[in-house]
């Protein structure tokens, strides 16, 4: 019988290349069950007493409750409840026994007497727990990733992939300030859609998504690298042009709308076209954003008033 249990230990993490002639006394203490699926195993809320060699079979760690999907499946030749028998804490995780389980059931003293008795079975252990850090700063790592996708999809407009008004407030902000130290010049422009409620009452809320998607490309494509574009809400867009003074910013959006209206390789090329109007400022000296963008507006509005697919100057 224990010889059998030899066969099936060496194959362990714990017990690989241990001389079981050193420990064999010892196993005689330890106990092989059989668990039944669904037995909570280890609960951060009850102490535990005992460390888990699985013989046979599958268990599920999770991390925070046991309702939220399993962080990690471990299976026969693994180990668990090591680190709350070494620090003689409570568990940091739930494991549940998710398939029928058979496995050595260690004590903390038996544990010990182990680990005092086997070289091979303590660097085992090491190793082990190596490996268990290692997963811990994996899932925080990963966590971190996460957590930043989701800051930075909190910036992204989800129709046309564009940054978005929140963004725009921010960094729109940051190159204004910085604008005003350095004394360079800087322009913004605001854009809208014309006509796009008739475009969308004609055509449809789907082919105005369309539009729009196609129009926001457009405006992509005609900004250099360093221009600052974010969809500022509706059927209106707003640019940030650093270190551009009144000429060329009215000649960038001079290009912009002709990209938009007379567009090279239309997106949307099985609908009418559309065209926008386009309202600019320069930076002054003392300036806020929100003066800007308000005068950018206003800009704006004259372009409408004068006919709408044309730029106007605030
Ligand atoms: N399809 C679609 N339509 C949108 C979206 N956001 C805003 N709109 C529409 O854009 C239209 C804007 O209408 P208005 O503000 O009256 O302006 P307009 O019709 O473009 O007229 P002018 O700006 O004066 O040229 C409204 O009908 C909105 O429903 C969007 O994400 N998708």
């Amino acid at each position: 019988m224990l010889n059998s249990l030899h066969a099936e230990l060496a194959s362990t993490r714990l017990f690989a290349g241990v001389s079981f002639d050193a420990i064999e006394r010892l196993l005689e203490h330890c106990r092989v069950v059989e668990v039944p699926a669904d037995t909570v195993l280890l609960d951060p809320a009850v102490p535990n007493e005992h460390l888990y060699v699985l013989l046979d079979g599958q268990v599920d760690v999770h991390l925070t409750t046991l309702s939220q999907p399993y962080y990690m499946r471990l299976g026969a030749g693994e180990c668990v409840g090591e680190m709350s028998m070494i620090e003689a804490r409570e568990t940091s995780a739930y494991v549940m026994v998710s398939s029928r389980s058979r496995m050595l059931v260690l004590t903390r003293d038996t544990m010990w007497s182990l680990i005092n008795a086997s070289h091979a079975l303590a660097r085992n252990m090491l190793v082990t727990l190596s490996g268990r850090v290692r997963q811990g700063n994996d899932a925080v790592r990963d966590s971190i990733h996460r957590q930043s996708e989701f800051e930075s999809l909190a910036f992204v407009d989800g129709l046309t992939g564009l940054h978005n008004r929140r963004w725009l407030d921010q960094a729109f902000r940051r190159q204004l300030e910085r604008g005003l130290l350095d004394g360079k010049p800087l322009s913004i422009l605001m854009i809208d859609i014309d006509h796009f409620k008739r475009f969308n009452d004609t055509h449809g809320h789907v082919s105005g998504d369309r539009s729009l998607r196609a129009v926001a490309l457009a405006l992509n494509d005609n900004l250099r690298p360093g221009d600052l574009l974010a969809r500022y809400g509706g059927e209106e867009f707003a640019v940030l042009l650093p270190d551009t003074g009144a000429p060329q910013a009215v000649a960038i959006a001079e290009r912009l709308r002709r990209a938009v209206a007379e567009p090279k390789a239309p997106l949307a090329a099985d609908l009418p076209g559309l065209s926008i109007s386009l309202g600019d400022t320069q930076m002054r000296p003392g300036d806020t954003l929100e003066r800007m963008l308000e005068r950018a507006d206003t800009a704006l509005y004259k372009a409408k008033s004068a006919g709408r697919n044309r730029v106007c100057s605030a």
